[in-house]
């Protein structure tokens, strides 16, 4: 029903905590053109005072009319009166994994059109229909374990600074569409959703044939509560040691099958391992069957040593395939997915602490057993001047934190307790909050 987008429109605007500025990610395509229209509609009437629209289209210059399309999409907002940016993205494109290169590079250009818009959020136009095809992909392959059942979030943050809102999450492409057309209103179709070499078009194509409409879900609600639990759970029983050692309390330990506990310290697993993503289900698998038994030893998964022993359970990166890195003089770089690390003043050589050092006597001093504080301490970060090479320290010329590997890019706002929990764990600030009230902003998805 048309009706229900502009219901959406105006329950979106009453979830903000108070009016701001939204950039509207606009495509051209019907559900972000829906969105632009309903806003702008809802904003019309003097419920919404303080709101502002912005918009921006990304021209991924993949197809030879993407910048008239882009241009078009612009005149459109014109005659609305929105501010409209369009953002090229230049050069040579990646041959392999293109959809995914292409969704990178949108969201880091809209993130940067929103700063200089000054917008305090993104808002994008992703539908139920949307969702059912990500819930679908995800359980196709394999993500298991819960991971991915909960499906998109209605709001995300994007690279630590910038929320992404999903006001339509709730809705039917054809009611959009019904919108748009009631008013007269066009739309392009994107050739790509058709295309049958993408997965995304594939499992399009098979629920429509389907012809089944997937149940009502309240994934996002439950794991914020799923989030939460795991949070208290990781504040009661880890402790993590110099960004390299997560200790879990023996009794604790092999809890495994408790869905929340097992989802935060696999979560806790990636970022100790440099990983975004936490294992598939095989590898969880096996891991649970290890932990479960009670058994002491060592057991390594996802660049990971789970390292059992009677005192507790300690999680810290094998000492394998350590990269070096070179950081510019000012410049920032990520080491092994594991540090950001950003030089001041001079460049920089970052490669693994292979005698241990300072590392060793520091996890020692902090309690923990002699072998893993041997073990976790060759796979610290040597920070050096790159003039001085091997006899550099990790004097003041370097900030060096922990990079959380599964939220710093893509942060689910479900998963927002338990990724601020693991943050402080490991040193670092709390992300910041979204410009809406999650909760209620939850219960679209
Ligand atoms: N070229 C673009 N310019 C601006 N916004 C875009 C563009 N492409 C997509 N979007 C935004 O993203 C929304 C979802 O589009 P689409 O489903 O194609 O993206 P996606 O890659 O599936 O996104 P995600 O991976 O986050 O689910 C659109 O409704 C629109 O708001």
């Amino acid at each position: 029903m048309p009706e229900a987008v502009i219901a959406a429109a105006r329950r979106f605007l009453r979830s903000f905590i108070k009016p701001g500025r939204i950039l509207v990610a606009i495509s051209g395509g019907s559900d972000s053109k829906g969105l632009l229209v309903a806003l702008h509609a809802a904003l019309g009437t003097a419920d919404f005072e303080g709101f502002s629209l912005v918009a921006c289209t990304v021209d991924h210059a993949l197809r030879s009319d993407s910048a008239d399309e882009a241009a078009a999409v612009g005149a459109f907002c014109a005659g609305l009166g929105i501010p409209h940016q369009v953002c090229r993205w230049p050069g040579d494109k990646p041959r392999a994994g293109i959809q995914a290169a292409a969704r990178l590079k949108r969201y880091d250009m809209l993130a940067e059109a929103a700063a200089v818009f000054r917008a305090d959020c993104i808002a994008t136009g992703h539908t139920l229909d949307d969702q059912n095809e990500t819930i679908a992909m995800r359980g196709a392959r394999d993500q298991g374990q819960g991971h991915g059942s909960a499906g998109m979030a209605a709001a995300m943050l994007y690279g630590r600074r910038t929320w992404v809102l999903r006001p339509f999450l709730g809705l039917r492409r054809a009611d959009i569409r019904a919108y748009l057309g009631g008013r007269g209103i066009g739309w392009f179709d994107d050739p790509s959703n058709e295309n049958p070499l993408f997965e995304r078009a594939r499992v399009r194509a098979s629920l429509a044939a389907s012809g089944v409409a997937p149940p009502p879900r309240r994934g996002g609600q439950l794991r914020m509560a799923s989030s939460a639990r795991a949070a208290v759970l990781l504040g009661e029983h880890l402790r993590v040691h110099e960004g390299l050692v997560a200790e879990v309390a023996a009794a604790q330990a092999g809890r495994i099958d408790d869905p929340d506990w097992r989802r935060a310290l696999m979560t806790v697993g990636a970022v100790i391992g440099g990983r975004e993503h936490l294992p598939g289900r095989a590898t969880i698998e096996r891991l649970s069957g290890f932990l479960r038994s009670g058994e002491a030893g060592r057991m390594t998964a996802g660049r990971v040593v789970f390292d059992r022993r009677r005192s507790g359970l300690y999680l810290y990166r094998e000492p394998r395939n350590l990269p070096a890195l070179r950081i510019g003089a000012n410049e920032s770089g990520t080491w092994d997915g594991r540090f950001n690390i950003t030089s001041v003043g001079t460049a920089l050589t970052i490669c693994a602490e292979a005698e241990g050092g300072v590392w060793r006597q520091r996890l020692f001093a902090a309690g923990l057993p002699e072998g893993v504080a041997k073990r976790a301490s060759l796979v610290a970060p040597r920070v050096a001047p790159e003039d001085v090479g091997s006899l550099g320290s990790t004097a003041a010329e370097a900030k060096v934190e922990c990079r959380i590997g599964p939220y710093d890019t893509f942060l689910p706002g479900f998963d927002r307790i338990m990724a601020d929990t693991i943050g402080l764990l490991f040193g670092r600030d709390r992300y910041p909050a979204p410009p809406v009230d999650d909760g209620l902003t939850e219960m679209e998805g």
